[in-house]
């Protein structure tokens, strides 16, 4: 049953196939994100949600198929023009400096959307003037009391937030996240929910997650991806109580609470 209220759409894929020697792992996908919402792709393990994440991102080029922000066609596009278009994915921790804190992360992140580039890498001069919107993003994902610790030394719940930082830093139309509460204990999570509550205001989230309570407190739609196809969309209430999840998931959820 479709929401009469939903809002326009700013993200959609049609027909996604991604074959890796023969094999579909996304077959035939179909996605519909509307702008503003909260967006969750979930399904058993291997049901296609990793690749799909990497189509729409531009780390894999699809097999067939079309992706489309607003009314830009993005198929086939690598990722970083993937990111200038427009839609931003959280950086993974590994591609954390250590030594660097998360005021100079953010002030070259900022440096890097620009036309300079990485061109005045570290030139405090040029950073200087990306001070005050780092300090800004710092603040909404409630680091800014760790603006100048290296990152090497926050704990990991702050590492993700800084990752989070990061990707909006590009002001993206559409910003992705990949199991944002993976590996974290029930506080951090916690945290990881309230932030994204807030940091989904006026913006667009899609986001991997296995965690159904992640996803209920969240999620405005959701897709359940199985074995490579969509096997159910709709709103959170109802995606949970379709007999074909619960049967898709039988033992999957339980391991999930
Ligand atoms: N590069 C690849 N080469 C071959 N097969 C792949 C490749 N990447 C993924 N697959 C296969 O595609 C299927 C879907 O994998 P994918 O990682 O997208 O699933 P997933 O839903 O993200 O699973 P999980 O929840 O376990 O992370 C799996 O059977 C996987 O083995």
């Amino acid at each position: 049953m479709d929401d009469p209220v939903r809002r326009p759409l700013i993200l959609t894929a049609r027909n996604l196939v991604k074959e890796f020697r023969g094999f579909r792992a996304v077959d035939g996908v179909d996605l519909d994100v509307a702008d503003g919402d909260v967006h969750a792709l979930v399904g058993p393990n291997g049901a296609g949600k990793t690749t799909l994440f990497h189509l729409l991102t531009g780390f894999h080029k699809p097999s067939d198929g079309r992706i489309r922000l607003g009314d830009r066609d993005l198929t086939g596009l690598g990722p970083e023009q993937v990111a200038r278009a427009g839609i931003a994915r959280s950086f993974q921790i590994t591609s954390l400096f250590a030594q660097l804190t998360p005021r100079e992360h953010l002030e070259l992140a900022l440096q890097s959307a620009t036309a300079l580039g990485w061109r005045f890498w570290r030139s405090d001069r040029a950073l200087a003037r990306f001070s005050g919107r780092a300090m800004e993003l710092l603040d909404e994902v409630g680091l800014a009391g760790h603006a100048d610790v290296p990152a090497g030394a926050l704990a990991y719940g702050r590492k993700r937030a800084l990752e989070l930082a990061l990707a909006l830093a590009l002001e993206p139309r559409v910003l992705l996240l990949d199991e944002p509460t993976a590996g974290m204990g029930v506080e951090d999570v916690d945290r990881t929910v309230a932030l994204i509550g807030r940091i989904r205001q006026g913006r667009t989230v899609v986001m991997v997650e296995h965690n159904m309570n992640v996803v209920g407190a969240l999620a405005d739609r959701v897709t359940v991806l199985q074995s490579g196809t969509v096997l159910v969309e709709g709103a959170y209430a109802e995606v949970r109580n379709d007999p074909r999840v619960i049967s898709a998931y039988l033992g999957d959820v339980d391991a999930a609470h």
